[in-house]
């Protein structure tokens, strides 16, 4: 049989789109998606997200596997991807519309903008160690500057859930940080039981921050929505930024707000198709 898909990628963290409306099942497995993300062996991607009938009420249902077949509750420039990907199902791209996406995190909702650039509601973010989860501290506390044993380093961290979890530290200078070295060492800490997402924040001003990231499952990325909306979160519990700032990763700016009138986070950024082809 052959499947068809849509290369898409947000800010060069990308991912093979699969029409999966016909069906509440993935049609890929675990195991196929890694293979299919293998960059000499496969498409190459960071993931697969599947379109899938919505449930609860939603229009659609995304569902994602990273490139080593774990699967997320979330993915930030992945959903600005399929809203995308789902305008051109419809025949709908170039106009404004707004999606209600079902995803493990809970809905999720893209408006595509008539400027071409597509604004989430990301939600609330969660910050009890429970909720990340991690064991750094009791269930019902909230991590903030909290020191964490890596690499035979302390470092102050801070975690912050948008439905999948991440740790967040801040430091002088983002180049000098050996992301393939120390990324490995706090996805898989045992403080972690789900492993973790971490991102490395340099405060250029209070509204500009430069971000790199180690994902949890993909390794170093080229952005990552939910990294920056929960970095941005860290920098206001931290007093380090505003709840307004540009997150510059290495593919790009993401604007994100903590809206002061409903708590939520707003992201906005590109979402951009490659190619098609069939596997
Ligand atoms: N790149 C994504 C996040 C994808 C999921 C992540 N690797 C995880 O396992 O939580 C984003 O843009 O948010």
């Amino acid at each position: 049989m052959a499947i068809e898909f849509a290369k898409y990628h947000g800010l060069g963290n990308d991912f093979i789109l699969i029409d999966n409306r016909t069906s509440s099942d993935p049609v890929l497995t675990p195991a196929q998606a890694v293979t299919l993300c293998d960059r000499h062996f496969g498409i190459g991607a960071d993931g697969v997200i599947f379109a899938l009938p919505g449930l609860d009420g939603n229009d659609y249902t995304m569902r994602i596997f990273n490139s080593d077949g774990s699967e997320p509750e979330m993915c930030g420039n992945g959903i600005r991807c399929l809203a995308q990907f789902i305008a051109e199902l419809e025949g709908v791209s170039n106009q404004e519309r707004l999606y209600r996406i079902h995803t493990l995190a809970g809905a999720i909702a893209p408006k595509l903008r008539s400027d071409g650039q597509i604004t989430v509601d990301m939600g609330l973010p969660r910050l009890l160690a429970a909720e990340i989860p991690t064991t750094l501290c009791s269930a019902d506390e909230k991590v903030i500057n909290r020191p964490l044993q890596v690499e035979g380093k302390s470092w102050d961290v801070t975690c912050v859930s948008m439905g999948n979890p991440h740790c967040i530290t801040f430091v002088e200078d983002v180049t000098a940080i050996p992301l393939e070295t120390l990324g490995p060492f706090f996805e898989h800490h045992a403080v972690f039981p789900q492993r973790t997402n971490t991102e490395f924040i340099q405060v250029v001003e209070r509204d500009y921050l430069k971000m790199r990231v180690w994902e949890r499952g993909a390794g170093a990325t080229m952005a990552c929505g939910t990294g920056a909306c929960a970095s941005l979160v860290a920098g206001v519990l931290t007093g380090n930024c505003d709840r307004k700032a540009t997150v510059e990763l290495p593919g790009g700016p993401l604007e994100i707000e903590w809206s002061e009138v409903d708590g939520r986070i707003y992201m906005t950024g590109p979402a951009q198709k490659v190619f098609v082809g069939k596997f």
